[in-house]
């Protein structure tokens, strides 16, 4: 007998008229087991939101039943979209940059009513760096530890929220590492994490050269994560899954 069919997750989509946004928009719908139903900006001036089950920000709370938000928006717009996924107990998955204190507890105390996952990269190479940064701090930890990120120049938030992660994998480890940002042309991102000691170096790198890979990670989230215990979620802590 063969498995029986799940009817997709419904899932909405906050800042769907960004870069980040028309990606999700464009793979979700490769996506069998999610089915958008809502896709939300502030207007649908941009034409890559024609044909798609467009709905207003200022609208929100009117917004159709849904499973799980994918957000990839603006600080200023995160606790919008974080509420109403703890008031219709949905779950709540963001990429967005550059928060707050104040909206990362937000985000844990959300965790408290709905699964939550918040993550500053969803690549899988940049979770792979994230361990190796935190085993090189501690074996040098008298080396000198500097990350050095570089993104296109619509970027709002500096040092990018990948390279402050790192900086916590490298404090992790021992280090106390020093931050720089260029902002240059369309770069997708980049981060370097360079260990200096005397008479050597070690230089970690990792280049994004498109955007499918933040948005797979994030879909793939978006699939594992409805019908889980409310909590707070790392993306290592659904591999496997969805
Ligand atoms: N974690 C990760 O893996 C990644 C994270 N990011 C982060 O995602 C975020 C978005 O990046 P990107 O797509 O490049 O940015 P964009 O500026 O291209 O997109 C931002 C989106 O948010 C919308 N927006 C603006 N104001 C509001 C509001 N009040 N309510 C809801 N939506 C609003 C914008 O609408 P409009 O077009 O009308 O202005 C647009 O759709 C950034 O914080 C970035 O750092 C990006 C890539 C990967
Ligand atoms: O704004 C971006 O573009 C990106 N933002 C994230 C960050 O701040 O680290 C992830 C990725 O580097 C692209």
């Amino acid at each position: 007998m063969s498995e029986p069919q799940h009817a997709p997750l419904r899932l909405l989509i906050h800042g769907a008229s960004g870069r980040m946004g028309q990606t999700l928009l464009r793979l979700a719908a490769e996506r069998d087991d999610l089915r958008v139903v809502s896709a939300v900006a502030p207007t649908t001036a941009d034409a890559g939101l024609l044909g798609q089950p467009f709905h207003p920000v200022t609208d929100l709370e009117n917004a159709p039943d849904f499973d799980v938000a994918v957000d990839f928006s603006l600080p200023a717009a995160f606790e919008a979209i974080l509420s109403l996924c703890a008031q219709r107990g949905a779950a709540f998955v963001s990429g967005t940059t550059g928060l707050a204190a104040q909206q990362q507890r937000a985000l844990q105390a959300a965790s408290r009513f709905v699964p939550v996952l918040w993550s500053a990269n969803f690549s899988l190479g940049v979770a792979v760096l994230d361990d190796l940064v935190e085993r090189a701090a501690a074996a040098l930890k008298a080396w000198d530890c500097d990350i050095v990120e570089a993104h296109h120049t619509r970027k709002l938030d500096a040092p990018s929220g990948t390279a402050l992660a790192l900086g916590a994998a490298a404090q992790r480890g021992g280090a106390d590492p020093r931050y720089a940002s260029l902002r240059a042309g369309d770069i997708v991102g980049e981060h370097l994490v360079q260990f200096a000691g005397p008479g050597e170096r070690i230089e970690l790198i990792h280049r994004a050269t498109n955007r499918d890979i933040f948005a797979r990670g994030a879909l793939h989230a978006a699939a594992a994560l409805p019908g889980r215990a409310a909590g707070s979620y790392r993306l290592r802590d659904l591999l496997g899954n969805g």
